[in-house]
């Protein structure tokens, strides 16, 4: 468990020193305890012999302030250590999660790793003091008063000695159910925290029902379980507890017996048998206390498995000696088959190549694999089989920084983080200046949003910009391609409709990215006006390219672009006369 935490932490040596302090402490304590034998052979005898204990009094004395000092040392670095481990161990995750591939964050998984950064090394952090060094007492200090037991006798020290491993196999199980425990838990705790949010959102309708006081059965159905869970879990962790318990005690019930028995029997002296008493009483209060800490040690287990789970994801592959250079921006896709985790191939054999200068269309049915093209090309994942190539160049063998720098994604669900316009727009660029700002705003028709907001540039957009419209996001969104002059434009066009000036500003933006001619725009269209303006298209189904050529040699050849593009045509039809 110990050996676990330790190499989990990235820097260990705030570890280190807590823990061997803590180890320094206990060995010193049970060498101190050890001292009593000679003090006490001396003392306890008809006619005490002070001069031979004197020796022995100074090294305790001497003891004592060494473990005063070591107490008065440890305290400080102990201070805080639980903040600033959680802090190292958060800057560690977060400087790996940026090594993964993107398609890992799903929305699961960030909601995962938000709760491992936040919660789960939160907690980690200080029960690595607070119950690691305990832990560490309560293996220690045994350890040191068997080894004092041996020097003094050695059939007692066996009988310390028997019963160390099982203690330790009875405290394991504790700690194996512990585990088991908190996972079970924790589903419980997420089904009541679903439920509670869910009731809140369901008031108007229980109280239109009349229900509005009682609540939802399923609400009453999560906290019922959570009970039955709950006392589940006591039930399951009283046996463990008792039988370490009565280990524990039996050892100390046969060691009191068979020291007993040495003394009448005359192989143990009267001062040997009152000093291993004692010794035996702290070994089996050290070891007697781990069990108050078998939760804490079973919970530091299942939080360090949760931190390794996201500690061994692995990251994407870099190339020995990667390309960090791209001549020219234009994209081909040569025979890729890829497939998620799960399900068929999304993409089959796709080949196509888009030229820089040109706009290309992706259509398809929902599911044809459009949206996989665009991750691909941006590496989110890597291919199974054939390649993917910016600039003539395998994207596994380019720079990754390089890659991204190259690229622009907008897409339909546009975030935003909670800042400022201009912030916003500065992530794409943080050196450009306030005319590079207005250039890129104007090109994108974001100035006239702006010219509304009574703010301007320093209009707060919200958390995730929700203060925006969709199409307003998207402008922002666009602004920030043509501020990082990228040189790949990925464009996701929102398939809901935007308002119709927000629709022909964000067609007028993508249009304007397009007349860059070192510029290659793939747009996944959902719309005629797109469809019929770009130089290529290429329409996917079921992950495999069925038709490629311009709008208008596709238009009326009856195949999916002209079923789709007639669709299109007619939705909007509806909408206009609607
Ligand atoms: N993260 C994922 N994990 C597993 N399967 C996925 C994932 N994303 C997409 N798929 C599957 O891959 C296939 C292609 O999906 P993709 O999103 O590329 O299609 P699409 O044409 O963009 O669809 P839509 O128009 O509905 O967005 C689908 O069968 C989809 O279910």
């Amino acid at each position: 468990m110990i050996r676990k935490i330790y190499r989990l932490w990235p820097q260990r040596g705030l570890l280190l020193r807590i823990w061997s302090l803590t180890a320094a402490l206990a060995v010193l304590q049970g060498l101190l305890l050890g001292l009593l034998v000679p003090i006490l052979r001396a003392l306890l005898r008809p006619e005490p012999d002070f001069a031979a204990a004197t020796p022995w009094l100074v090294a305790g004395a001497v003891g004592l302030v060494l473990h005063q000092v070591l107490f008065v040392l440890s305290t400080p670095v102990e201070f805080g250590a639980g903040t600033k481990l959680a802090a190292q161990l958060r800057h560690h995750l977060m400087r790996q999660v940026t090594t993964l591939p993107l398609g890992w964050f799903t929305t699961e998984r960030k909601a995962e790793f938000a709760r491992t950064v936040t919660s789960v090394v939160g907690t980690l952090a200080p029960l690595t003091v607070l119950v690691g060094g305990p832990a560490i007492t309560g293996v220690v200090l045994p350890l040191t008063v068997t080894a004092v037991t041996f020097a003094v006798d050695w059939r007692l020290a066996l009988v310390l000695l028997g019963t160390l491993p099982l203690a330790v196999l009875a405290l394991r199980r504790s700690r194996r159910i512990v585990a088991e425990v908190s996972v079970d838990m924790e589903v419980a705790g997420n089904e009541v925290a679903g439920r509670t949010i869910e009731f809140g959102q369901a008031q108007p309708v229980l109280r239109a029902a009349g229900h509005g006081s009682t609540g939802g059965a399923r609400m009453r159905a999560a906290l019922d379980d959570h009970c039955g869970r709950s006392l589940r879990a006591l039930d399951r962790m009283l046996f463990p507890d008792l039988s370490y318990s009565g280990i524990v005690m039996a050892g100390y019930v046969l060691v009191l017996v068979l020291a007993l028995q040495f003394l009448f029997t005359g192989t143990l002296s009267a001062p040997d048998t009152v000093a291993l008493l004692v010794l035996v009483v702290r070994f089996l209060e050290s070891l007697g206390g781990m069990i108050d800490h078998a939760s804490g040690i079973g919970a530091m287990d299942y939080l360090a498995d949760r931190v390794e789970e996201v500690r061994h994801v692995p990251a994407l592959p870099r190339a020995a000696r990667p390309v960090r250079r791209v001549d020219r921006a234009d994209i081909e896709f040569s025979d890729v088959t890829f497939r998620y985790e799960r399900g068929r191939p999304a993409l089959s054999g796709v080949s196509f190549r888009c030229r820089p200068g040109t706009t290309t269309a992706l259509v398809g049915p929902s599911g044809s694999g459009k949206t996989t093209v665009i991750r691909l090309i941006a590496r989110f994942f890597d291919v199974d089989s054939g390649s993917v190539r910016v600039g003539g160049v395998d994207v596994r063998d380019l720079d990754h920084d390089v890659l991204l720098g190259e690229i622009a994604i907008v897409f339909q669900d546009v975030y935003l983080f909670d800042t400022t316009i201009e912030e916003n727009l500065r992530v794409a660029r943080p050196d450009a200046t306030d005319a590079d700002l207005a250039a890129a705003a104007r090109a994108a028709r974001l100035d006239e949003v702006l010219d509304r907001l009574p703010d301007g540039w320093r209009t707060r957009v919200g958390e995730g910009g929700h203060q925006l419209s969709g199409g307003e996001r998207q402008r922002v969104s666009i602004a920030r391609a043509f501020l990082k002059r990228a040189r790949v434009v990925l464009v996701d066009e929102a398939a809901s409709a935007l308002d119709p000036e927000n629709e022909s500003a964000v067609n007028d933006a993508i249009a304007a990215l397009a007349e860059d001619p070192e510029r290659t725009v793939i747009v996944i269209a959902h719309r005629p006006t797109t469809l019929t303006s770009a130089d290529q298209v290429i329409a996917l189904d079921a992950g495999r390219v069925v038709e490629t050529g311009t709008p208008a040699e596709l238009r009326d050849t009856g195949g999916t672009f002209a079923r789709i593009y007639h669709q299109y045509e007619n939705a909007r039809s509806w909408r206009i006369s609607s």
